[in-house]
């Protein structure tokens, strides 16, 4: 949906700061804790964590022509803020509790944009049993973002997944399939907050991410510097969808995999030497969500940056992934 009208009477100029303020409370209804705790003072009063588990905190946006544009309804880009977010407290092993949201908004945004845009914010926060306690709203020209702060807590008593620990020999997994997300995945996937509490339970994983910038960039999340890693194209789990952009893009399916980013499933690297089947196993013993051993960590001597390095890629293959402002 288009965000913008051009009848004022239908737009959140219309409203004013205040108003929309107090309409925004409205729409959230219950999932808006009352203040201190929620809206309505200078800050919000946040309870410490759970006895045993640490603060977790992450911050990413969406912007209008950047992360949704109007083939995207405002539920859409209201499930993609809070689950991009999510998908960050997933691959450290957390829990969501508290959120936060910053509008920065054209006054030509409509009511009838925001109001179901609150109205799903809601529904995810109750749905991934968070609460939203606060945020801002300031005036911008020509732009609709929406920055989410998001609070979590670790998985008690179990530290946080980190990035970049694996090591040499290191079984790398990803979970769901890849390259998907340009038809519809990148507004609709599914945190993988099960997964990552699983991993930070089970004595096995060392490192884990999230991938949304495309395996391509995001293989290096699970890798100190010194480290390469060696990825098997004829195991990746291609996503449908990511056959079907080939079809139109004339690009290898592949290349979608390792570039287009946005597919939020976690990358996640064991300890060496790991049984790889009896984890497997226990994995699909609890869990629904496909996983699949793509490669491992290989060393390296001289390095700046991980390097990657394929088995069984077409020839030219390239994989960098998506990097803002270039
Ligand atoms: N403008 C910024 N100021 C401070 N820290 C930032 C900023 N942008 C990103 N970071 C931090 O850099 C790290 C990598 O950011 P990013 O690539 O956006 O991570 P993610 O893919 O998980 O969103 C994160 O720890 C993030 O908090
Ligand atoms: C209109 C529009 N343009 C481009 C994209 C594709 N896209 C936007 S951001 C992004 C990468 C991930 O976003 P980023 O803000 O880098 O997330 P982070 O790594 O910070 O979690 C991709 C593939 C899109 N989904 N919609
Ligand atoms: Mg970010």
């Amino acid at each position: 949906m288009n965000p913008y009208t051009e009848d004022q009477s239908q737009s959140i100029g219309s409203l004013g700061e205040s108003k929309l303020i107090e309409q925004l409370k409205d729409w959230l209804g219950d999932a808006a804790p009352a203040a201190p705790f929620g809206m309505g003072d200078d800050c919000a009063v946040l309870p410490f964590p759970s006895p045993g588990a640490q603060q977790l905190v992450t911050a990413d946006p969406i912007i209008y022509g950047k992360h949704f544009d109007a083939q995207v309804s405002p539920a859409q880009a209201a499930a993609k803020l809070m689950r991009r977010n999510l998908s960050d407290i997933a691959a450290m092993g957390g829990r969501p509790t508290h959120a936060i949201i910053c509008l920065a908004l054209d006054p030509k945004v409509s009511i009838s944009w925001i109001e179901p845009f609150y109205k799903a914010l809601a529904e995810e926060a109750k749905r991934f049993q968070c609460v939203i306690v606060g945020g801002d709203v300031s005036s911008a020209d020509h732009f609709l973002g929406a920055f989410l702060t998001l609070y979590g807590e670790t998985s008690a008593p179990h530290p946080p997944l980190l990035r970049h620990s694996a090591q040499v020999g290191s079984p790398i997994f990803v979970t769901g399939s890849l390259g998907g997300t340009r038809l519809k995945k990148h507004h609709s996937f599914i945190p993988r907050i099960s997964e990552g509490q699983w991993l930070a339970r089970s004595e096995h994983c060392l490192s884990c991410s999230d991938l949304s910038d495309g395996l391509g960039k995001d293989f290096a999340n699970v890798l100190p510097p010194a480290l390469g890693c060696e990825i098997d194209c004829s195991q990746l789990p291609i996503a449908d969808d990511a056959i079907e952009t080939a079809k139109s893009s004339g690009k290898d399916a592949l290349y979608h995999v390792f570039n287009d980013g946005e597919d939020f499933e976690l990358i996640f690297a064991l300890k060496p030497g790991t049984a790889v089947d009896s984890f497997l196993t226990q994995w699909r013993k609890e869990l629904q969500t496909p996983v699949t051993k793509i490669g491992y960590a290989t060393s390296r001597t001289v390095s700046k940056a991980p390097r990657l390095s394929f088995k069984n890629a077409p020839q030219s293959l390239s994989a960098n992934g998506y990097e803002h402002l270039r």
